[in-house]
């Protein structure tokens, strides 16, 4: 999947920003692929994925009309490595395979510059196959607060998907860009704004986002 600079890896920790970036970096008409998105499609009712997911799980992972009970599964894979590990062996070779195909949508449709929106780039080891890694950071503080009050999470339940994860300072080493997302909505508009100019080649800027 490495086509140079122009494929860039977004990560962050968990509610740092990654989504709230990406709509920003999509509204300034670059192609964004989201795997949190292909995570939900590949395990949708009759694909293999879910099949395998109730293999290892058991039947009571699936809702009565047979969709995942994300809460239940979430409830069980975060604060236990194991099953975690396990969870991702069965979903990430097909998000990795669905976002490949994205990649090869946006290049068939002219686009010579997309975005892979994450959130394990790092932790998964796809940070090697892009040509730029970006990282959206804020404070842990910061980054616990916003996740409580998106989710209406306990502490607990944050602190488990947090830590979950590899700390944002980590993430930070691999960076090629650091989007930093400690302020206001205001702030992030021209932080984003400048991670557009960044990430888009010279000769693309002259001509526009388009071939
Ligand atoms: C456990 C599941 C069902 C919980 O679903 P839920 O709707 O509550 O959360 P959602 O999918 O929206 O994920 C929210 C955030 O949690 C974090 N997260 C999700 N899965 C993982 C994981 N396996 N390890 C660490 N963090 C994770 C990410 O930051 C993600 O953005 C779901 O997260 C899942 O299927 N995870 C495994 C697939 C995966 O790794 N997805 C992340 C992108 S590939
Ligand atoms: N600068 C900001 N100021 C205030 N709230 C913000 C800011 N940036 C993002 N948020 C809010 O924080 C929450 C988390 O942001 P977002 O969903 O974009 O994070 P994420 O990194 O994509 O999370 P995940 O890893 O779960 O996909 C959201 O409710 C979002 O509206």
């Amino acid at each position: 999947m490495c086509v140079g600079g122009a494929v860039v890896g977004l990560t962050g920790g968990i509610a740092t920003g990654k989504s709230t970036v990406s709509k920003l970096v999509g509204e300034a008409g670059i192609p964004i692929i989201d795997a949190d998105v292909l995570a939900r499609k590949v395990v949708e009712p009759g694909t293999r994925t879910l099949k395998r997911i109730v293999a290892e799980f058991g039947e009571d992972i699936l809702l009565g009309d047979g969709q995942l009970d994300r809460k239940k599964l979430g409830g069980i894979i975060f604060g236990d490595e194991g099953k975690r590990r396990a969870l991702n062996g069965i979903v990430h070779p097909a998000v990795r395979w669905e976002m490949l195909v994205g990649v090869v949508k946006c290049w068939i449709r002219g686009h010579r510059v997309c975005v892979l929106d994450v959130p394990l780039l790092i932790e998964g080891g796809l940070w090697k196959w892009v040509g730029k890694v970006a990282v959206v950071s804020c404070p842990r503080e910061v980054q616990l607060q916003r996740l409580m009050a998106r989710d209406s999470s306990t502490e607990a339940e944050a602190l488990a998907r947090l830590n979950s994860q590899l700390s944002i300072e980590e993430k930070v080493g691999y960076a090629d860009y650091v989007v930093d997302n400690s302020g206001e909505m205001a702030e992030l508009q021209g932080q984003v704004s400048r991670f557009v100019r960044e990430i888009i080649p010279p000769s693309i800027n002259e001509q526009g986002l388009d071939r």
